[in-house]
């Protein structure tokens, strides 16, 4: 590494965002500077550092900031908002990651393509940990898990520079693997998002709860199947059976609710589009009909258009 510190910008330091800064900030070397609108969260961190509980426990020094606009040069950057907010977020930082390889940890298909068209560089991830924020400067780890790096096909980052984030995170206590291709990894996570997220955020149920109640755990198979078959038809290797994935949540998370209920409960717009809206766009761009997946997108979009229509 070059001499200076390695700077890395973390846009959006809601759940994921806190755990993956908190985690790169107790790598010596490192200077982690987060961005986000929560005005307390980000003076909490810049007073006495980013405190994680649950499955670690300690504080890291990490510079906060509400705008983008004091963001020094960064080396690599990570888009850890909703979907809906990275264009916004990427666009107002672009000046500090001219030129940065940009990573998205978020959820969903196309994040990516947004990201691509703002920076020169951009990594594919996705990511198992899941957490969520307690308190201004407190963000709690619920659920250990592994990440993946890798190119994104059209304006990949530098081999290097994916293997230093996969390092860089390793080493602050985050396991993370670089690969050649992310796809398999990303479709993976995809797939179990869009056969339970949905169900989880029209019901109320949990996602242990969805599994095992036998009405919805058949649709959660349909999703399933439809998925798969967009998958064979474009050429994306899952990485397991997202049937196992099923399994695993009813064993580990029975009471986790999906960050798309999370979303419905704070009458907040969802991920839909980028879940089972990428599995469909990507459907009819190979000719597999998805509707399981179209209906999912018209339900959950009619719950959020009730929030505001009289
Ligand atoms: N929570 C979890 O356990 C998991 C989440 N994910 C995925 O990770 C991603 C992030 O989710 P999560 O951390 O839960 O979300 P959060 O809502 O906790 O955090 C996102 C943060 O980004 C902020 N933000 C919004 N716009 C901007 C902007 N323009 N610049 C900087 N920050 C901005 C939000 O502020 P505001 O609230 O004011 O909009 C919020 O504080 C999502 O794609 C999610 O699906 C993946 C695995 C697990
Ligand atoms: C943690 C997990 C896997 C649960 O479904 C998730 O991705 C989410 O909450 O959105």
């Amino acid at each position: 590494m070059s001499p200076g510190p390695f700077r890395i910008a973390v846009l959006g330091c809601g759940a994921i965002g806190s755990l993956y800064a908190a985690h790169l900030a107790r790598v010596p070397g490192v200077e982690v500077w987060a961005v986000d609108p929560w005005r307390d969260h980000v003076e909490a961190i810049a007073a006495g550092g980013l405190t994680v509980t649950g499955q670690a426990a300690f504080t890291a020094p990490v510079h906060a900031l509400t705008s983008a606009d004091g963001l020094p040069p960064c080396a690599l950057g990570i888009v850890a908002t909703k979907s809906l907010h990275t264009r916004a977020a990427v666009t107002a930082a672009r000046h500090a990651l001219a030129d940065a390889a940009v990573v998205s940890v978020q959820n969903g298909i196309g994040n990516e393509e947004l990201i691509a068209e703002v920076v020169p560089r951009v990594i594919r991830g996705t990511i198992v940990t899941a957490g969520a924020v307690t308190a201004p400067g407190t963000v709690r780890y619920d659920a250990p898990g592994d990440s993946w790096f890798g190119p994104f096909e059209p304006q990949p980052a530098y081999p290097g520079e994916i293997g230093v984030l996969a390092g860089l995170l390793s080493e602050g206590g985050l396991r993370s693997y670089a690969v050649d291709d992310a796809r398999g990894p990303q479709w993976t996570k995809v797939v179990f998002n869009a056969a339970t997220s949905p169900l989880a955020a029209l019901t109320g149920l949990t996602v242990g709860q969805v599994c095992t109640e036998p009405a919805l755990r058949t649709q959660v198979e349909i999703l399933i199947v439809e998925a798969r078959a967009v998958c064979r038809a474009a050429g994306i290797a899952l990485t397991s059976d997202p049937a196992e994935a099923v399994e695993e949540a009813i064993r580990e998370a029975f009471g986790h609710r999906p960050s798309m209920l999370q979303d419905v409960l704070a009458r907040r717009p969802t991920e839909i589009d980028v879940l089972n809206g990428g599995i469909a766009d990507e459907g009819r761009r190979v000719g597999v009909p998805t509707p399981a997946h179209d209906a999912m997108v018209a339900l959950v979009h009619g719950l959020e258009r009730s929030w505001t229509s009289r």
